[in-house]
C-alpha cells in the first residue's frame, strides 16, 4: 500500500495550493487561450465555480434539449496515438499484434504519455491544458494523496481494496499504482532516459502519482475501440448520477469532433452536469476523490473468504468438503483459487444471485452435495428432485438465511470504525467543504465515513432482507446454474 504523505508538503507548496484553490474561475487565461487556439467551441456554457461542487461548467443562457454546447476537435484530444512519444511507447510495448489487448496497459500508457507531455513543458501541444488539470488534482482529494492515517479510515471498504489490493485488469485507475511505477514506468524511462528531462526517481514517482490521478479523474474511454483519452473541456464538467445528467457525449465523425449534447433543459446560471456512470461512493472516492451524500447508487461487496466463514458458522460440516465445493463453484465461475472472488450486496440488502448460489452450495448437507454432483442437468426429472421437497427446501432456505445473517455480522467487523462512529463523523462534519484547504483532513475523514456508512448500511440491511416476513423460500434458494463455466468457455 502506498500513499503520499500530505504532511511532508512544504509550507510554500501549501500556500501555492491554497492560492490555486482560491483562484476561482476556470483555470486562468492561459487555458482559455489554449481552448481558443485549439478551436474548442463553447456555445452557452462557461467554466465557473459552485459552492457545492467547486469548479465546473455553468449555462450562460437557457439551454434546450438537443443543443451542441461543446465541440472539441479530434486533434485537440490527447491519446497515446496523438502524443509526442507515440513511437517510443510503441517500441516499449512491441507491436503486440498477437497478444490480447490489456485494458490496464492502455490506461498505464496514457499515464506515461501524460508524464512525457508534462516533462516536455512549454513544448507540449497540451501544456496549458495539462497545467490546469494538474493544478486541480494537486488541490483535490485523490486517494493517492491521502496520508497513512487518512487511508486507515478506509480500511475494509471497496475503495481501499480496489485502490491497493485488487489486481483485476479491467478496473479503472488508480489501482496498484506503486507496482505500476516500479514495473512499468521506471522501465520505460530507463529505456528512454532523455524523456524524463533529468528528473530524479523520486520526482518521477511524484509526477507519476499526479499523472495517474489526472488520468483516473479526467480521462474518458471513447468508442467501441475503448480508446483512453484526455478530452479538454469535456473534463471540466462535474458528475451527477445518470438520471440527473444534463449532457451526453457524441463523436461527430463527419466533422471530426467530440460533442457534448444537452439531454435536459438547463436554466441560465445553473450548473451543467455530465455523468461518470452509475457509481457508488466507494468508486467515486477511489477514482475521483469525492462522494455524494445522497447517492442513489450504493451497496458493497463481500469476499469469498467471508462467505465461507459465514457458511461455516451455519454448517460446520463444510470444512471437510470445502475443496470439493469450491471446485464446483469454480466450475461455475463463482470461485477462484486465491479466494479473491467478490459478491455484490445491493444497497437494499438484497444479495446478488451469485451470492445466493454460493451460500446454498456451501450449506448443503453432504448427501445433497453428492446428489448435486451426480445430477444430469439434461434430465428435467432429476433436476426437480434436486430442488428438493418442501421440507428439504425449508431447511435449505433456513441455512442460507442463517449464513447470510452471519455474513452481515462478520463483514461489518472489517471496518476501521463502527457504523455508529461513521454516522457520528458524518453528522459532525456534514457541512465540510472539499474546496477549502484547511478542511483537507476533515473532508477526507468525512468522505471515508460516507463510504463506510453506505457499505455498513447495506450489510445491516442484508440481515433485514433475509428475515423480512415477506421473503419466500424461492427468493433465498436460487436455482442451480447450468452449464459449467469451462464448457461455455466463460
Ligand atoms: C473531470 S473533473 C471535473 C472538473 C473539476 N471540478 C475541475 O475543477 O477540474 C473531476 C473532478 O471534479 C470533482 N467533482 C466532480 N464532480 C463532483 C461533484 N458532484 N461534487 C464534488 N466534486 C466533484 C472531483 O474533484 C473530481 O475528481
Amino acid at each position: 500500500m502506498t500513499s503520499k504523505p500530505a504532511s511532508s508538503k512544504s509550507a510554500g507548496k501549501r500556500a501555492a495550493e491554497a492560492r490555486g484553490r482560491d483562484a476561482g474561475g476556470g483555470g486562468g487565461g492561459a487555458f482559455a487561450k489554449w481552448l481558443r487556439d485549439n478551436k474548442v467551441e463553447l456555445d452557452g456554457v462557461e467554466v465557473a465555480r459552485f459552492a457545492r461542487t467547486g469548479r465546473g461548467v455553468r449555462a450562460t443562457r437557457d439551454l434546450r434539449v438537443g443543443e451542441v454546447v461543446v465541440s472539441v476537435p479530434d486533434d485537440a484530444v490527447l491519446t497515446v496515438d496523438a502524443c509526442a512519444v507515440k513511437k517510443e511507447l510503441g517500441e516499449f510495448v512491441g507491436d503486440g499484434d498477437d497478444e490480447a489487448p490489456s485494458p490496464r496497459l492502455d490506461k498505464e500508457l496514457l499515464v506515461i504519455a501524460v508524464m512525457c507531455e508534462m516533462c516536455a513543458g512549454k513544448s507540449s501541444a497540451w501544456c496549458e491544458y495539462l497545467e490546469t488539470v494538474h493544478e486541480a488534482v494537486r488541490v483535490g482529494h485523490s486517494v493517492l494523496a491521502w496520508d497513512d492515517e487518512q487511508v486507515t479510515a478506509l480500511f475494509g471498504t471497496d475503495a481501499w481494496r480496489d485502490a491497493y489490493e485488487n489486481d483485476d485488469e479491467t478496473l479503472d485507475l488508480p489501482m496498484m499504482t506503486e507496482e505500476h511505477f516500479e514495473n512499468v514506468v521506471t522501465l520505460f524511462f530507463k529505456l528512454f532516459p532523455k524523456l524524463a528531462s533529468g528528473l530524479s526517481v523520486e520526482a518521477l514517482r511524484e509526477l507519476h502519482f499526479a499523472a495517474t490521478a489526472m488520468v483516473a479523474g479526467y480521462s474518458f474511454t471513447l468508442g467501441d475501440d475503448e480508446i483512453q483519452a484526455m478530452v479538454p473541456f469535456w473534463d471540466m464538467l462535474n458528475h451527477a448520477p445518470p438520471c440527473e445528467a444534463s449532457v451526453r457525449l457524441h463523436h461527430d465523425q463527419k466533422n471530426g469532433c467530440l460533442q457534448m449534447i444537452t439531454v435536459r433543459g438547463v436554466k441560465k446560471g445553473e450548473e451543467v452536469f455530465n455523468t461518470y456512470g452509475p457509481l457508488r461512493n466507494a468508486e467515486l472516492l477511489r477514482r475521483y476523490g469525492f462522494v455524494l451524500p445522497r447517492n442513489p447508487h450504493g451497496g458493497t461487496t463481500v469476499g469469498l473468504a467471508e462467505v465461507i466463514q459465514a457458511a461455516m458458522g451455519a454448517n460446520p460440516l463444510v470444512v471437510d468438503e470445502l475443496p470439493l465445493r469450491l471446485a464446483w463453484l469454480e466450475s461455475r465461475g463463482l470461485a477462484d483459487e486465491e479466494l479473491s472472488t467478490r459478491f455484490f450486496v445491493h444497497r437494499t440488502g438484497r444479495p446478488s444471485d451469485k451470492l445466493l448460489i454460493a451460500m446454498r452450495l456451501l450449506t448443503l448437507k453432504p448427501e445433497e452435495m453428492t446428489a448435486l454432483i451426480e445430477a444430469d442437468f439434461d434430465d428435467e426429472e432429476q433436476l426437480m428432485l434436486l430442488e428438493g421437497n418442501d421440507e428439504e427446501r425449508t431447511e435449505q432456505s433456513y441455512m442460507v438465511g442463517a449464513s447470510l445473517q452471519f455474513l452481515g455480522m462478520y463483514a461489518k467487523s472489517r471496518y476501521a470504525e463502527s457504523m455508529k462512529a461513521s454516522r457520528l463523523t458524518y453528522k459532525m462534519y456534514a457541512s465540510v467543504s472539499p474546496h477549502v484547504q484547511k478542511h483537507e483532513s476533515i473532508y477526507r475523514a468525512w468522505a471515508a465515513a460516507v463510504v463506510r456508512m453506505d457499505e455498513q448500511r447495506a450489510l445491516t440491511k442484508l440481515g433485514r432482507w433475509t428475515y423480512h416476513p415477506g421473503r419466500s423460500e424461492d427468493a433465498l434458494l436460487h436455482a442451480w446454474p447450468f452449464p459449467v463455466a469451462d464448457e461455455e468457455g466463460r
